[in-house]
């Protein structure tokens, strides 16, 4: 039985100067790589053969199977434990038939067509791929990110069909890698194929070993639950304390948080940050995202009037906070509205991992490809799902986030904790940019609770902090700050409302929280 886990495909042409292949490879194993691809595109059939014999010696020395790709009838001299083909190579009947039983046979995936073939042709494995874009080859497909991975995968459940990822997997993406390539029925990658990450390495016993850590982590505890949460299980009394512990450590703090939001509410979101004792900065320009990630709390990317520029800048943004293991709040407002919008976010969500991502029940069902409820341009048509608390959990379980489904009732969901809060009131829909305020809410409870996480253990996390806390925090604040707003014999209606709104959050107190919180844990 292969272990895929680490799966190194061979590439000389991107060996550093100086450095030997067969050195490289030794060291590739030293590191932890569990299963070996020769790989060569330009290299005579002698001198493959040569390249093969004494690759499958050192593999052997390391008890480590060996594939040849393309090349069945070079497994076949060497007595490779397999071989690799092409959608454009020899068949997978063909080879099965040539080869000694118990040889592995891999095929390449691209999409769905591509996977039911190679299973009814009984293949062993599939290398899906390209995950991400990539510099080694020059693709032909299109990249098939990771959601869109997990997406194949579910096509596995029931088979014994092996899977592998390929295609610009490094370290840095390594854990979203694995944990966006995981299906709703749970079916996860069995490894990972990388080619630059170790052979472009001065140091591959180091690179393969560190690539080994994250996948041990994501084995040992890759549930979507470790890598978001700090504790184990939830009540409504130690949510409300633990949102308590947030809010005042955000005014003690003053967390920096960056949003890149839309200009219809940019300075009510602004000044709701403020009020609860956050800093906002609302940069959108692409070069100093990076600079901005250094230092601030947490990121809010919220799509509601989408310009190119911005978008750049949101790429990179959630990209930077990613790398740093920051919150970052997604708000895709309107994602139903237009096919800009989705293709948009489908890039965003490919390209980073959101912490949280909040939405109301039409925005949601449109990022989830459900027909169950509709939306007309940002606000959602009808009541909304018959099973909001299953929704906002498969959703949470698909995405690997928190989801805020936001309406009359609040229903937030870690995967497998639903919050269901019922706090608010209807002068909220009469303002413009409630929706987005509600998002500066949560991004800045997430700073705090990553401020208060600080010191813990990060290892194998996709974010620091209970971002599920962070965003209970967001809601309760607006919704139980309205409800005080709207109680006010100064508030006339909606024109009144949004000064006192503010006020409110400026002054909201841990008794009001106490006292007001309408929360139960499903
Ligand atoms: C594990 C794994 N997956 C995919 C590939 C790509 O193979 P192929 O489509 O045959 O393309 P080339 O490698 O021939 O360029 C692979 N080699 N390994
Ligand atoms: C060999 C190969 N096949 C791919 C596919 O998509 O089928 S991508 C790829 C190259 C992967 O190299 P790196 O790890 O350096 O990005």
């Amino acid at each position: 039985m292969i272990d895929y886990s680490l799966y190194l495909v061979t590439g000389r042409e991107l060996l550093p100067q100086g450095q030997d292949y067969f050195d490289s490879l030794e060291q590739s194993l030293q590191g932890g790589v569990t299963v070996v691809q020769i790989r060569e595109k330009n290299t005579d059939t002698s001198e493959f053969l040569d390249i093969a014999l004494r690759s499958k010696a050192i593999c052997d020395r390391h008890n480590v199977p060996m594939i040849v790709n393309d090349r069945v009838d070079i497994a076949l001299a060497v007595q490779a434990s397999g071989v690799h083909v092409g959608q454009t190579d020899m068949p997978v009947s063909i080879a099965r038939k040539l080869l000694p039983r118990g040889t592995v046979i891999g095929v390449s995936c691209n999409n769905i067509q591509e996977l039911d073939k190679a299973i009814s042709d009984g293949v062993d494995y599939v290398g899906i791929g390209a995950v991400w874009s990539t510099t080694t080859k020059t693709l032909n497909k299109p990249v098939v990110g990771v959601r869109g991975v997990g997406e194949l995968l579910r096509k596995l459940d029931g088979t014994s069909v092996k899977a592998v990822g390929i295609g610009g997997i490094k370290l840095k993406n390594l854990l979203r890698t694995l944990h966006g390539s995981v299906s709703t029925t749970n079916r996860a990658l069995d490894g990972v194929a990388v080619v630059s990450e170790i052979v472009a390495s001065t140091r591959p016993r180091e690179a393969a070993a560190k690539l080994c850590e994250v996948l041990s982590t994501f084995r040992s505890g890759g549930s979507i639950i470790k890598a978001m949460r700090t504790r184990s299980e939830y009540t409504a009394g130690s949510v409300i304390d633990g949102v308590i512990q947030i809010m005042n450590c955000v005014r003690d703090h003053n967390p920096l948080v960056h949003q890149i939001t839309n200009n219809v509410s940019i300075a009510q979101s602004a000044n709701a940050t403020i009020a609860l004792g956050a800093s906002p900065i609302m940069a959108t320009t692409v070069q100093e995202m990076e600079d901005i990630s250094r230092i601030n709390g947490a990121l809010l990317v919220n799509i509601g009037t989408l310009v190119p520029t911005a978008y750049e800048g949101m790429v990179v943004a959630g990209s930077c906070a990613n790398a740093q293991k920051k919150p970052v709040v997604f708000d895709p407002v309107g994602v139903g509205a237009s096919h800009f919008r989705q293709s948009s976010v489908n890039t965003l969500l490919d390209t980073w991992q959101a912490s949280v991502i909040k939405g109301n029940a039409g925005e949601l069902a449109a990022l989830a490809g459900s027909n169950e409820v509709q939306s007309k341009g940002v606000d959602t048509i009808g009541s909304g799902f018959k099973d909001p608390v299953s929704f906002a959990r498969n959703l949470a379980r698909k995405e690997r986030c928190v989801v805020v489904m936001s309406g009359k009732i609040d229903y937030i969901s870690d995967g497998t904790n639903v919050a269901v809060l019922s706090n608010g009131h209807q002068l909220l829909g009469q303002i413009t940019g409630s929706g987005c305020i509600a998002g500066s809410c949560i991004a800045s409870h997430c700073a705090g609770a990553m401020i208060l996480a600080q010191g813990e253990d990060k290892e194998g996390k996709l974010v620091i902090g209970d971002v599920f806390l962070g965003a209970i925090g967001g809601i309760l604040a607006l919704t139980i700050s309205a409800e005080l707003a709207a109680l006010r014999e100064d508030v006339k209606g909606p024109g009144t409302f949004f000064p006192a709104l503010i006020d409110e959050l400026f002054t909201l107190t841990p008794r009001s929280i106490q006292e007001r919180a309408r929360i139960q844990i499903q």
